[in-house]
């Protein structure tokens, strides 16, 4: 922390710590208004002076009753009732409780019977009994467990923080052949951006000119340098290691895939995933079950007060409380670092539990970059004309399709006409006009929907992905390729190794569809889907009870990612389809995916360890000092250690500062720094 308050501040970073304060304040608002409690602690520290001046204070106070220091005197009232006095004592647990009853304090604000509150009424008690010892030994426990809690927590914010510290505040534009150096507030879409080596990409956009290799590891995961000539994709927050790069501004600040994560973590900060609420509601249960197991150790053994405050002071609910958020923080914190915009906590948890995924094809399992392979006319009918007219229907498309067929046709010397009208059919295909008449170039379906009828057409017409046509005449068919991403089979192969079930979901003809199926193994295909029977699919899955999750790319499949448990948005995918997914993944690697599958499951496996463990523990403790097995103190150890193995289990899912250090060591250093 320090060496943060001793950097100047630039712009950039005061307005994000700016931001950082509006979000803390909306965080307490929300707590009040809608009564789910934060945890007790105060999490939203570093270690300070005061925390080990205090934990230092209460444990000499505590040497000084051991070692019989003068001063301890016993002012009885009357033989019922009487009151311990020692000085080291009532300073010691003055000076040591203070944290444990502002805790308790905001608790009773929310009215909430909370551990802190128990702790305090034992610890007065045990002092008022005369057990100072016990009292401040107990405090001095809970203060080190709490102290070791807030710097885990802060561990997992820094390393968020981190994150957001990595985008240049100003960048190199070019204009007009001249270059120069402006904030990047002042940047314009479609600037040219230049990268010398060894700096961070400030803009997501495609490489004009230059070539480097790029650090990718922050935002892909991918650790090795990837190579960008002039076409490639660069993203913010990347690192260029080489050469000198152009980069045309496709999205900046907080619109770029970078600024989305960010976004996402603070947004899952900030939200509860329902696990959550579990935990909080586990957490107080237990509250209840001790203060219950005390009244019967009271009763029990006539108001022993050993007995009685062994039982108040043994279980611990910090590792569900506490260790469910640092579990989630982490989780989240890894899938950025992963390289996957988690739309927040609840979509991680989601994850964690899915028992189904739905692939889509085009743009997810494949390229979704086309290539024409054949062009069947009809008899009497060009191969020219065939195009000129799919050409001329696809001009103003943005589909892969529409364009790969305009570029096919260009390139054969075709010049297709400008449309009259244009529509497109999510899903199905284009409807166009043009000087000669009504065109349809689309799917079977979507012809046949349109009255066109393909008795007699030739198996090679009838069966190509697009079919083309003119008022009331099949034209002739377009059959198209496209290439299947490498790493397509591996992930589906871990997806079953996941025991997951794949079912791929497409809109294009049945025979492509299998023949891909087949190869990449996945378990059900589904092919010649409208977007609405893509939807059908899903809810008929969760109507089963099914935990899905929909893998896609295009507008088609939008409503599916919606409907789905989980909706995963490819990185190249379209627009639509990166707003309404819950997770979105920054490059198009299916393994990516898999990964944050991965994290999902072990976070949520920690989190119910946690769960589990406490409750043990807390049964353990509680039936071993209602029998009089444990001292006070020894309810106070077994108490703070539990909960502080159980959150430092949780923590193991915070990226380790320290690996990425190794891992940049590994890496080839920036030439500038050699230069
Ligand atoms: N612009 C278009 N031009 C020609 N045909 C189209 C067009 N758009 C859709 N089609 C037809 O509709 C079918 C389904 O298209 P859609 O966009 O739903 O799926 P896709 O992207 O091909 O595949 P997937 O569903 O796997 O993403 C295509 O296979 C094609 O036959
Ligand atoms: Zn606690």
């Amino acid at each position: 922390m320090l060496d943060h308050d001793q950097k100047p501040l630039t712009d950039a970073q005061s307005q994000r710590d700016r931001h950082a304060d509006d979000h803390h304040h909306d965080h307490d608002h929300d707590d009040h208004d809608h009564d789910h409690h934060d945890h007790d602690h105060d999490h939203n520290h570093a270690v300070s002076l005061a925390e080990v001046l205090r934990i230092g204070f209460v444990a000499l106070c505590a040497l000084a009753i051991q070692l019989d220091l003068p001063d301890n005197t016993v002012l009885s009232i009357d033989s019922q009732l009487y009151l311990a006095f020692s000085w080291y004592g009532w300073i010691g647990l003055y000076i040591g409780v203070q944290p444990l009853f502002r805790a308790a304090y905001e608790g009773l604000k929310q009215r909430r019977m909370t551990m802190e509150l128990s702790m305090a009424i034992a610890l007065l008690a045990a002092a008022y009994t005369g057990y100072f010892f016990v009292a401040l030994f107990i405090t001095f426990f809970v203060l080190i467990a709490e102290m070791l809690e807030g710097m885990t927590f802060e561990r997992g914010r820094r390393a968020l923080r981190e994150l957001m510290d990595l985008l240049p505040n100003d960048v190199t534009v070019r204009r007009n052949g001249a270059t120069f150096v402006m904030p990047i507030s002042a940047l314009h879409i479609g600037d040219i951006v230049v990268v010398a080596p060894g700096a961070r990409i400030p803009v997501d956009g495609p490489v004009t000119a230059g070539n480097s290799f790029v650090d990718e590891s922050r935002i892909t995961g991918e650790s090795m340098p990837v190579e960008k000539v002039a076409g490639a994709h660069a993203y913010a927050g990347t690192v260029n290691q080489s050469g000198a790069l152009d980069i045309q501004t496709e999205r900046f600040g907080r619109a770029t895939s970078f600024g989305k994560i960010i976004e996402a973590v603070e947004q899952a900060e900030k939200t509860r995933a329902p696990i959550q609420r579990v935990a909080d509601r586990l957490a107080s249960y237990i509250v209840y079950y001790a203060l219950g197991f005390t009244a019967l150790a009271y009763w029990m053994t006539n108001g022993d007060v050993n007995t009685t405050i062994s039982t108040i002071v043994v279980a611990g609910a910090c590792g569900v409380a506490a260790g469910t958020p640092l579990a989630i923080l982490g989780g989240m914190g890894r899938c950025a670092k992963l390289g996957a915009v988690v739309k927040g906590g609840v979509h991680l948890e989601t994850l964690g539990r899915i028992d189904t995924v739905l692939l889509d094809k085009t743009g997810t399992l494949t390229y979704g970059v086309p290539d024409v392979v054949g062009v069947h006319a009809m008899p009497g009918v060009g191969e020219k004309a065939l195009l000129q007219a799919a050409a001329a229907a696809e001009l103003c498309s943005e589909h892969p399709l529409g364009r790969m067929i305009v570029s096919h046709a260009r390139a054969l010397g075709v010049q297709p006409e400008e449309p009259a009208h244009y529509a497109y059919l999510p899903g199905k295909g284009v409807k166009a006009q043009d000087s000669r008449g009504l065109l349809f170039v689309g799917s079977r379906v979507f012809l046949e929907e349109s009255g066109l009828s393909l008795v007699g057409v030739p198996d090679a017409i009838a069966n190509a992905s697009v079919i083309v046509a003119r008022e009331t005449v099949i034209l002739g068919g377009i059959v198209v390729e496209d290439r299947v991403r490498p790493e397509a089979q591996e992930a589906v192969a871990a997806l079953k190794a996941l025991k997951l079930k794949t079912v791929l979901l497409t809109g294009d003809v049945r025979a492509v569809a299998e023949r891909l199926g087949r190869q990449l193994g996945v378990d059900e295909i589904e092919a010649e889907l409208l977007p609405e029977q893509k939807l059908a699919r899903v809810k008929a899955l969760r109507a089963e009870k099914k935990t899905v999750a929909m893998v896609g790319d295009g507008v088609n499949d939008a409503p599916a990612l919606v409907a789905a448990s989980v909706g995963v948005a490819m990185g190249s995918g379209s627009e639509v389809a990166r707003e309404k997914a819950d997770v979105m993944l920054v490059s198009d690697n299916l393994n990516q995916f898999v990964e944050i599958l991965r994290v999902a499951r072990r976070t949520r496996n920690i989190i119910w360890f946690n769960f589990v463990g406490t409750i043990l523990v807390d049964v353990i403790g509680l039936l071993l000092a209602l029998f009089g097995m444990i001292s006070p103190m020894w309810a106070a150890i077994i108490h703070t250690s539990s909960e502080l193995t159980f959150i430092l289990n949780s923590a193991r899912l915070l990226p380790s500062p320290v690996f990425w250090k190794k891992l940049e060591a590994y890496l080839p250093a920036p030439a500038a720094a050699r230069a």
